[in-house]
């Protein structure tokens, strides 16, 4: 099967570069007109999916906002993968899983094996158990043509009192986890299925991402502050690489279907503007 690296590659060139996440707040779900209840999130993600599925490389529903609903949000979230995976879209959970790698396997399981009701093109992983604890699914991953994103420096301000640490080795933690991609990436062409989660709010990174060869995806555009302009800062050469991931930004701009698409045509336009300068 083609690696999730290279359909990646070929969506962000054929759709643009651009990831918008499904993250039905209280607070949106009310600004929707739409109750807090699982009617209210399926008729969401069932607008975003209709009219962005179509036209967006990636759409990133956020886990925990399923999740709060119990096993009626898991099916709604199912029903959203479903919809996505037949309209084009690739669809990244953003669940940020990780454990000991035996559990890692479940997890790997649940989300990259193609039996499954929850299977995706990617998931979100967290390395705080270790890089190496997430082999189960970098295995699965690479068996069915799925990604890992893993995360490295995160867009929240707490991440960076963990993240930029230094080991005995003097390298940070976040440089540590980008080395240890660069090994699972290495070679791959046109780019690696394993990617690092770099947030667009980082500034100066500290690290180095010549030899990732992988996607960056770059979560914290828009609510949380940062700007596409940002993206050059923190990414500087690497900068082609990098996936922009956008959810409240655009989010907002609904319910009203062409609202979203005008939003999401906006993020991509000043997305490929940067990247273009590149
Ligand atoms: O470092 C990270 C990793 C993940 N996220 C997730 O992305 C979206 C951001 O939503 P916005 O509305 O665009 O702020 C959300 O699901 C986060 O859990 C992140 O923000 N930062």
């Amino acid at each position: 099967m083609e690696s999730f690296g290279a359909r990646l590659h070929r969506a962000m060139d054929e759709r643009g570069p651009l990831c918008v996440g499904i993250d039905p707040h209280p607070e949106l779900l009310a600004r929707w007109g739409l109750a807090d209840d699982v009617d209210g999130l399926d008729r969401f993600a069932r607008t975003v999916v209709d009219a962005l599925g179509d036209r967006v490389a990636v759409v990133k529903p956020q886990s925990a906002f399923f999740e709060r609903f119990g096993s009626q949000g898991m099916a709604v979230l199912e029903s959203t993968i479903r919809q996505l995976r037949n309209l084009g879209s690739l669809v990244l959970l953003d669940a940020k899983r990780g454990d000991i790698g035996s559990t890692v396997r479940a997890y790997a399981s649940a989300y990259l094996d193609p039996s499954s009701s929850m299977y995706v093109d990617a998931v979100t992983a967290s390395p705080f158990l270790g890089v190496g604890s997430l082999a189960p699914m970098f295995e699965l991953a690479a068996e069915h043509g799925g990604g890992v994103f893993v995360l490295a420096l995160t867009s929240n301000p707490e991440g960076a009192s963990v993240q930029r640490a230094r080991g005995a080795d003097g390298r940070t933690v976040a440089q540590t986890v980008l080395d240890e991609i660069s090994q699972l990436n290495a070679g791959a062409e046109p780019l690696g299925s394993i990617g690092a989660v770099i947030g667009a709010t980082v500034g100066d990174t500290g690290c180095d991402l010549s030899a990732v060869n992988g996607p960056l995806l770059a979560p914290g555009l828009g609510a949380q502050g940062a700007t596409a302009a940002d993206l050059r800062v923190v990414f500087g050469s690497a900068v082609p690489a990098v996936l922009p991931a956008y959810s409240r930004e655009v989010l907002t701009a609904g319910p009203d279907p062409a609202a979203l698409r005008a939003a999401a045509e906006r993020a991509v336009a000043e997305c490929r503007a940067v990247l273009a300068l590149s």
